[in-house]
């Protein structure tokens, strides 16, 4: 069957994924609770649109810190991409560029970054979890800044990794073809192995995360630093406000996806109150539980600079690898074109509150 829109890619990994790497994949932390709200508060807000306008054109583009973008939207920042196909990042580099969106790479990808940069044909942020090994820290910055990478993505939602059922109960742990190659092999050492009641990831990086740092620490990253930075991670208006106080250059609305604290609001539901703290100052973006182009015309009109999405991109790598994720970004992008034809806002810049119900 061919994919018509996100929901197939999902069904067909679903089908087709072994079964600790699928629980790796889709699930969440603790219950699922804020795995499950994300998608529903897309759901739950209705749209009002506008009638005899003229839609002849929709103009999905946007400009986010110096890079222009066909469509507001960026592949987030995942872990071993070539869990679910040989190609890895390779392909979801390639398909981000092709589909005109940005492609963020995770600190734990499994491709060299230099060589994801040499595919690119789009921009490329480089997310980093803040390691209690700075000197390797600074080491990945500084080739992420002479591979070409246009920013870095502090992810903040993670001093350590949550417990998550899934991979207790799944026994998860990487296969040996799967490494993080641009963290070193000492770095890495013993990252396959579980502990009582602790799955692998998490008690790796109980390891290697540095779970003491504060916004006084961010200082000295800017300092070594000549990239833009972005917080990822952020759900309340406090935190928002500490943001632009320590001069971060965008900030990214973000519960991993339900993998981290569960129990949390939907990013949809705390968007609104992010963006009035910020107040203009900087770019919000907005991650988890996107899944049709509505969703991201809804992220927009409620004052998100663009959109991360996660999961999907994988479903359509897994599916068939580069053609399948370009495929699961154009979707989004033409559905966004379509939400927006029939809400009556030609373009992204009108895309405000007044669209919502
Ligand atoms: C398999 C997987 C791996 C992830 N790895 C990372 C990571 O390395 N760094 C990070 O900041 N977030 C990571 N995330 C979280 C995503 O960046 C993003 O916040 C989340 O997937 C968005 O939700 P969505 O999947 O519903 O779109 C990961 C998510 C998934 C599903
Ligand atoms: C110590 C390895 C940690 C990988 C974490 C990737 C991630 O953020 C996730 O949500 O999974």
């Amino acid at each position: 069957m061919n994919p018509l829109h996100v929901g197939d890619y999902a069904d067909h990994a679903k089908a087709t994924l072994a079964g600790d790497v699928l629980g790796y994949l889709d699930g969440g932390s603790g219950a699922e609770w804020t795995l499950r709200a994300n998608t529903a508060a897309y759901q739950r807000i209705r749209l009002r649109p506008r009638v005899l306008v003229d839609v002849g054109t929709c103009d999905t583009s946007v400009d986010l810190l110096g890079s222009s973008l066909a469509a507001p939207l960026g592949v987030a920042p995942m872990a071993y991409h070539r869990l679910v196909h040989e190609d890895g990042e390779l392909a979801t580099v390639k398909a981000a560029g092709a589909a005109g969106a940005l492609f963020v790479a995770s600190i734990f990808a499994s491709t060299d970054l230099a060589e994801m940069a040499a595919v690119a044909t789009g921009p490329l942020w480089m997310q980093l979890y803040w390691l209690r090994d700075r000197p390797a820290l600074l080491e990945l910055v500084g080739r992420a800044e002479r591979a070409g990478y246009r920013a870095l993505v502090l992810t903040v939602d993670a001093p350590r990794v949550a417990r998550r059922h899934r991979d207790l109960r799944s026994g998860f742990t990487l296969p040996p073809h799967v490494r993080a190659v641009n963290l070193s092999r000492e770095l890495m050492a013993e990252s396959h192995l579980a502990a009582a009641g602790v799955s692998a990831i998490e008690r790796h990086s109980r390891e290697r995360f540095d779970p003491t740092i504060t916004w006084a620490d961010l200082a000295w990253l800017r300092d070594r630093t000549r990239l833009p930075l972005v917080l990822k991670g952020i759900l309340t208006a406090e935190d928002a406000r500490l943001a632009a106080e320590h001069e971060v250059d965008a900030i990214v609305v973000s519960n991993h996806g339900g993998r981290q604290l569960d129990g949390v609001a939907a990013t949809a539901d705390v968007l609104a109150e992010v963006v009035a703290a910020i107040a203009g100052r900087l770019p919000v973006l907005v991650d988890g539980g996107v899944r049709t182009g509505a969703d991201v015309l809804k992220a927009l009109a409620l004052g998100a600079a663009a959109v991360l999405v996660g999961r999907p991109v994988l479903w359509g790598l897994a599916h068939s690898g580069a053609a399948g994720a370009e495929h699961v970004l154009t979707l989004l992008r033409e559905e966004l074109a379509e939400a927006m034809a029939l809400c009556g806002r030609p373009t992204t810049a009108q895309l405000d509150r007044s669209v919502l119900g």
